[in-house]
């Protein structure tokens, strides 16, 4: 059995509506991951998925609920303090949509080094240019392409940009939101591919936030299904599509068009 990377222990969201009401977002959710998993985040939406995404990255505090990663708890840890932890570099999130997540007036280069200017120790601020083109790299992004803003480049080149940004410090854990459903098919195949061919370059650990149940059959271990900020339903991702215990998990499945048409390898090799 592999190591507890992550823990969620009742995690609460409210939004607060004004005159005192409150939008649950995210009730009650709890589960492990483990190192080296790719677990999938579904649900439809509204469900809480990107909520509870923003949370376990750090972005948002949760209204009630304790984080562990890594061991340690990062509930005591919010706002400022964690963004100097060194837990901070070990997670990271790529976005839904890169043109609204990167910087317009920044460079590619710029916008993937950054996480060094903030995070890096001395050392690796003084090798920030060899990172970013390692990172590049390794994210499919032509170094040539490294001078260009991002309203310069195409979807898939930004989703790449976004990547290579989130993995330049060598995370543990990669939560990605959505992070192809801007892109049409085939880009999204190929960048996908990239990212399982990182996870297993860099030994990552994935929490891969989609509406896309095709997708989720083809990559993850294990699923959590979120309805309405509730987890309904947790498992192995067999078992969760061969015999799904939850009607709401039942009507997704069931919803699925073309079920198996893609062809992805989750170890990263281009499918013959
Ligand atoms: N900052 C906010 N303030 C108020 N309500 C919010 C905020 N962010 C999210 N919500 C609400 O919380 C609920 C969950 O939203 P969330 O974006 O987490 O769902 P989702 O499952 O990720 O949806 P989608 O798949 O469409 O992105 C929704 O009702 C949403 O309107």
């Amino acid at each position: 059995m592999t190591e507890i990377l992550l823990e969620a222990g009742a995690i609460v969201k409210d939004f607060p509506l004004g005159r005192g009401k409150v939008l649950r977002a995210v009730d009650q959710v709890s589960f492990k991951l483990r190192t080296g998993e790719i677990l999938g985040l579904v649900g439809e939406s509204g469900s809480g998925k990107s909520t509870l995404a923003r949370i376990l990255a750090r972005l948002l505090p949760q209204t009630e609920g304790a984080i562990w990663f890594d061991k340690a708890s990062l509930a005591s840890f919010s706002g400022p303090r964690f963004a100097r932890m060194a837990e901070r570099r070990d997670i990271q999130m790529v976005f839904q949509d890169p043109l609204a997540s990167l910087n317009p007036r920044w460079r590619a280069g710029q916008i993937i080094g950054d996480p060094i200017r903030r995070l890096g120790t001395a050392e690796e601020k003084q090798k920030r240019p060899a990172l970013v083109a390692e990172a590049a790299e390794r994210s499919g992004l032509p170094a040539a392409l490294l001078n260009s803003f991002p309203h310069q480049l195409s979807g898939g080149q930004r989703a790449r940009v976004d990547i290579a940004r989130a993995i330049v410090l060598r995370p543990k854990l990669l939560i990605l939101d959505e992070p192809t459903s801007a892109l049409d098919a085939s880009l999204q195949a190929h960048v996908v591919q990239t990212l399982m061919q990182l996870r297993a370059d860099l030994d990552l650990t994935y929490i891969f936030v989609t509406h896309d149940l095709n997708l989720v059959r083809l990559i993850a271990d294990r699923i959590l299904v979120m309805q309405k900020g509730r987890l309904v339903e947790q498992g192995p991702a067999r078992q969760i599509f061969d015999t799904p215990k939850e009607a709401y998990t039942r009507e997704l499945i069931a919803a699925i068009p073309q079920l198996g048409q893609r062809r992805i390898d989750r170890t990263g090799r281009t499918p013959v």
